[in-house]
């Protein structure tokens, strides 16, 4: 069973779970805003699909810090973690999608296994902390290339299907 779990400040964020939520055949009752939920929830589901923005200069959306903290609590041993995120390479290209970068450092000890990197063809800015030896360490919607939005997710949510 699959939750998906998301941040998001102006909505960005949030439409692009529900397009995910769409792909992959999740219920609305599974995507959740972690502004108002308890990380425990977490636990219901064996693939967690989790979506942050960027904000400031390479920080997390502001409702992550306080989920990253419980979630890090959990003991997310035999699961798998896709991750997402919104960022805009244009205005912020040395912090692009961070955020994604530090969901993926935070759970480096929970036990799980990530599943969603990719190489970043097509992408302008491959430096920052979403970028791992060469891969995206999750899907990077990026507010600079709009065009690109649906190609991208709907391909990803294909990748994650078959991971
Ligand atoms: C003040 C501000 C700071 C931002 N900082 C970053 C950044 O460091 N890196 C990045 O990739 N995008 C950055 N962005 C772009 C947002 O991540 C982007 O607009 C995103 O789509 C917002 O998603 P949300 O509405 O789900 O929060 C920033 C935007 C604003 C307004």
């Amino acid at each position: 069973m699959t939750g998906i779990f998301f941040g998001s400040t102006m909505g960005t964020t949030e439409a692009v779970a529900a397009d995910i939520a769409k792909q992959l055949g999740v219920a609305d009752a599974d995507v959740h805003n972690v502004a108002d939920t308890p990380a425990g929830e977490v636990q219901k589901y064996d693939l967690l699909v989790l979506g942050s923005s960027t904000w400031g200069a390479g920080e997390l959306q502001d409702d992550w810090y306080g989920f990253l903290d419980q979630l890090k609590a959990q003991d997310l041993s035999g699961k798998k973690v896709a991750l997402f995120g919104c960022g805009d390479s244009g205005s912020y290209p040395d912090t692009f999608c961070d955020a994604v970068g530090l969901i993926y450092d935070g759970l480096q000890q929970s036990g799980c296994t990530f599943v969603g990197a990719y190489a970043p063809e097509g992408y302008d800015e491959t430096g920052s902390l979403v970028c791992r030896g060469g891969k995206f360490v999750g899907l990077a919607v990026d507010e600079s290339a709009p065009d690109k939005t649906d190609r991208r997710v709907a391909a990803w949510c294909e990748q994650i299907k078959n991971e």
